[in-house]
């Protein structure tokens, strides 16, 4: 089991995406671990996504060394040859819905409260199109259409309706229930799992790693513009006006 860990809301630093791509790469190297549940020890929330004041008035060099690392943590969780499971016990947006679609099954918190979803338009920033592509392989291209152009973030019940999640339990069954599917899906033999996972996933995952150079420059072109970065000071401003 994995437990994100970094206070206030588990946003996706720079130091924590690296430590996250370490944890896997070293699972994944386990011969012992067939599978990892990933959930947060911080109540209420998930992850809050990207740190957004990694992409603030930063240099290009450290754009670029961020996205890249974004990029490894997505390529070697959706591509991970083990069983991976989401018990998503709080928010969710953005970056954190990427880790839990990234996963190969999602389970969440049933609290109408917690919400999930690749909310970037709200942000006035565009989900790249490996974030799209992951999204379409789990909800479907209408449904994708649809909910990244209005940048929506959905309650565990409708993200339930769409197929977003898998299941929803009550919160203080979320780490057992996480047990249980993770045992089932180890109960199969191994190769024919993951033959058959990189089957459905190799197509996109090649999309990024061809284009990975290409994709770190669009990121930084975009995020360096002058209205991306207001979008995003004015962004973090409401997040912190919200509290008072
Ligand atoms: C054709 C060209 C195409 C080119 C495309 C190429 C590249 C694409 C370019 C860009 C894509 C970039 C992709 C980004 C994906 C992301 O993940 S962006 C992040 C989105 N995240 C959010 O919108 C979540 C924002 N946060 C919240 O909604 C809430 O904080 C919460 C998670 C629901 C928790 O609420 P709660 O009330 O408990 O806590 P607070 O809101 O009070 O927050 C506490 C504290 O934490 C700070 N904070 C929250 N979220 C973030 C964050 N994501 N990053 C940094 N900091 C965050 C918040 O400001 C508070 O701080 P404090 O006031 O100083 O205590």
């Amino acid at each position: 089991m994995m437990k994100f860990k970094s206070p206030p809301v588990n946003s996706l630093s720079l130091d924590f995406l690296t430590e996250f791509s370490i944890s896997l790469e070293k699972l994944e190297n386990d011969r012992a671990c067939r599978g990892v549940i990933i959930t947060s020890a911080i109540p209420k929330i998930f992850s809050s996504g990207l740190d957004i004041t990694e992409m603030c008035g930063k240099s290009v060099e450290h754009y670029a060394e961020f996205w890249r690392a974004v990029q490894e943590m997505w390529l070697r969780l959706y591509g991970s040859n083990m069983v991976t499971v989401a018990a998503v016990n709080g928010a969710s947006p953005a970056g954190g819905c990427l880790i839990a679609l990234s996963c190969d099954y999602r389970i969440m918190a049933e609290n109408p409260k917690f919400s999930i979803g690749l909310n970037e338009a709200q942000l006035g920033i565009v989900a790249p199109f490996w974030f799209k592509d992951t999204f379409v392989n789990v909800v479907g291209q209408r449904i994708a259409e649809r909910a990244l152009q209005l940048g929506s973030l959905y309650p565990a019940p409708e993200a339930l309706k769409l197929g977003l999640v898998d299941e929803l339990v009550p919160e203080e069954k979320l780490l057992e229930k996480a047990s249980a599917v993770m045992a089932q899906w180890l109960a199969l033999p191994d190769h024919a799992r993951q033959i058959t996972k990189s089957m459905m996933r190799k197509a996109v995952l090649d999309r990024l790693v061809a284009h990975r150079e290409e994709d770190i420059k669009y990121f930084i072109n975009f995020i360096s513009k002058e209205s991306i970065q207001k979008s995003l000071r004015m962004y973090m401003e409401m997040l912190k006006k919200k509290k008072s």
